[in-house]
């Protein structure tokens, strides 16, 4: 272990649990947004087994995890989704759901929802802000 492991604070990643505690996480995000009949369409001709991977990935780094995500870029893969505001503020909001669920820190979750804010334009289509 090095000098910085030792010394670093504990992560938000590490607080939740771990790997383990994502990967049940965006289990239940992923059963969430495949039963909500806005976003299902989405992600008919989807790998979902590999998404979930991503995404397990993506939210690991989001909460201060070892940084292993190798997909595209968030821009790249939705910006030929043409996602309106509103369908993102749906899935901005199974995640939120979720993580409460499962239990998850209040203030873990205040720092997800603003990485969520922060990277709306490049997931909404042509990088708008409107209806939000
Ligand atoms: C902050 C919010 C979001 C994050 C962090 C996120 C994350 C991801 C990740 C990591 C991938 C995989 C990229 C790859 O395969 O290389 C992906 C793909 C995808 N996302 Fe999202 N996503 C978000 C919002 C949304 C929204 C709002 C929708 C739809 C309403 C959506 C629909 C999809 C679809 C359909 C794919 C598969 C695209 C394809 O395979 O061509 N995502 N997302």
């Amino acid at each position: 272990m090095t000098v910085t492991e030792e010394t670093a604070p504990t992560s938000h990643y590490e607080r939740i649990g771990g790997a383990s505690s994502v990967k049940a996480a965006v289990d239940v995000f992923y059963d969430k947004v495949l039963a909500d009949p806005e976003l299902a369409g989405y992600f008919t001709d989807v790998d979902m087994p590999a998404q979930r991977r991503h995404m397990v990935l993506m939210l690991t780094v989001v909460l201060g995890g070892p940084n292993e995500y190798a997909g595209r870029g968030l821009a790249e893969a939705h910006q030929p989704l043409n996602i309106p505001p509103a369908h993102y503020a749906l899935v901005g909001g199974h995640l939120t759901d979720t993580l409460t669920e499962l239990g998850v820190p209040g203030d873990v979750i205040a720092d997800v929802q603003a990485v969520l804010a922060q990277v709306q334009d490049q997931v909404v289509a042509g990088g708008t802000r409107a209806g939000v």
